[in-house]
C-alpha cells in the first residue's frame, strides 16, 4: 500500500502526518512503528492521521464543532489524547493543503477535534500557533499543591526519590523540579523515569528547572515514546506547576511561562479565568511517498 505524508515539527518534536481524507486507513500499531522508525522508517515522535471528524465514531460527537480529527498516535503505536505541539503541525498542514473551504475559521481560530475533546487553535502569524488547551487539573488538588506533590519519581541514574506533581492536560503528566541546570543536564532519559505510584495510564514525566520567575527549562520522557526535543502539553504542565512553586514561595502568581525545551522555545499563558494557552512554532519540512 502507497501512502502521501508530510514531515512536520513543532520545536523538533516530529511528526509523519497521513492525509486520510476518505477515511479509509485502518492505521495499525504495527504500521505506527514502522513508520516512526528512525533507522527503518521515516522517523518521529508520532504519527498523527488527518481524517473528518464525522467519519471516527470515538469522536464523532464533535463533528458539530470541528471539521478535523487530529488522530494522533505515539512512535510505540499507541493512541494518545492529546498532543500540543502535534495540533499546531495539525493546522498548519489543513492550512498549506487549503482543507478549511466551508470550515468556519474566523478570527483566525479553528476548532480541532481530538480525544481530549475540541480544541481552538489560533494563527498569531505565518509558521507561529497557538492552542487553548482547555480543562486542566492538578490531579491531588491543593492538598497535592500545599504538600508540594502528590507522587514520588526515581531520578535516573540515582537512588534519589524525588516529590512530583500529577497534572491532567487532556493527556497524563507528572513534573518534577530540579534544584539547578547541571542537575536536568546529567539525567539519562534513556529508559523512563520510575512514578510511585505507578499512574494507571502511565505518563508523560517532565523534569524542570526554574531559570527565573516565568521561565523555565525542561526535558521530557514521552508515554509511548521515549526522551523528545519537546512536549506541547508537557510545556503547560510544567508552566503550571511552575506557576504553582513560584506562588507557595511567596513569588506570586506568575501567568506567562517561557519554557527552553532542547528543541526551542514555547511560550504558555495562563489566565485568571484558568485556562492554558500554547504558543510556538509548527513546521512542514517534506512530503514524500512511503509503502507500508
Ligand atoms: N508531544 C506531545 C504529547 C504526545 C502524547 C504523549 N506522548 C502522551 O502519550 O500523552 C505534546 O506536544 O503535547
Amino acid at each position: 500500500m502507497q501512502l502521501t505524508f508530510t514531515k512536520g515539527h513543532g520545536t523538533e518534536n516530529d511528526f509523519v502526518l497521513l492525509p486520510d481524507l476518505d477515511a479509509t486507513l485502518d492505521l495499525t500499531a504495527e504500521q505506527v512503528r514502522r513508520i516512526t522508525d528512525r533507522h527503518a522508517g521515516i522517523g518521529a515522535d508520532g504519527v498523527i492521521r488527518v481524517v473528518r471528524t464525522r467519519d471516527v465514531p470515538e469522536v464523532a460527537d464533535q463533528a458539530g464543532a470541528a471539521e478535523w480529527f487530529m488522530d494522533y498516535r505515539n512512535a510505540d503505536g499507541s493512541a494518545a489524547e492529546m498532543c500540543g505541539n502535534g495540533v499546531r503541525v495539525f493546522v498548519a498542514y489543513l492550512l498549506r493543503e487549503k482543507l478549511l473551504d466551508g470550515v468556519d475559521w474566523t478570527g483566525g481560530v479553528l476548532a480541532v477535534a481530538t480525544r481530549a475533546g475540541t480544541k481552538h487553535v489560533r494563527i498569531e502569524e505565518a509558521d507561529h500557533l497557538a492552542v487553548d488547551l482547555g480543562a486542566w487539573q492538578v490531579v491531588g488538588g491543593q492538598q497535592a499543591l500545599d504538600d508540594g506533590g502528590d507522587c514520588q519519581v526515581a531520578l535516573p541514574g540515582t537512588d534519589g526519590l524525588v516529590a512530583a506533581l500529577s497534572l491532567d492536560l487532556g493527556n497524563p503528566h507528572t513534573v518534577v523540579m530540579l534544584p539547578n541546570e547541571p542537575d536536568l543536564e546529567a539525567l539519562d532519559l534513556s529508559t523512563a523515569p520510575t512514578v510511585i505510584p505507578e499512574p494507571p495510564n502511565g505518563t508523560n514525566v517532565e523534569f524542570v528547572v526554574l531559570v527565573s520567575s516565568g521561565h523555565v527549562r525542561m526535558r521530557v520522557h514521552e508515554r509511548g515514546v521515549g526522551e523528545t526535543r519537546s512536549c506541547g502539553t508537557g510545556a503547560a504542565a510544567a508552566a503550571l506547576a511552575a506557576r504553582a512553586w513560584v506562588s507557595v514561595a511567596g513569588g506570586g502568581e506568575v501567568d506567562l511561562w517561557r519554557v527552553d525545551v532542547p528543541g526551542g522555545t514555547l511560550l504558555v499563558r495562563l489566565s485568571a479565568e484558568g485556562t492554558v494557552e500554547l504558543a510556538g512554532p509548527a513546521e512542514l519540512v517534506a512530503d514524500g511517498t512511503l509503502t507500508l
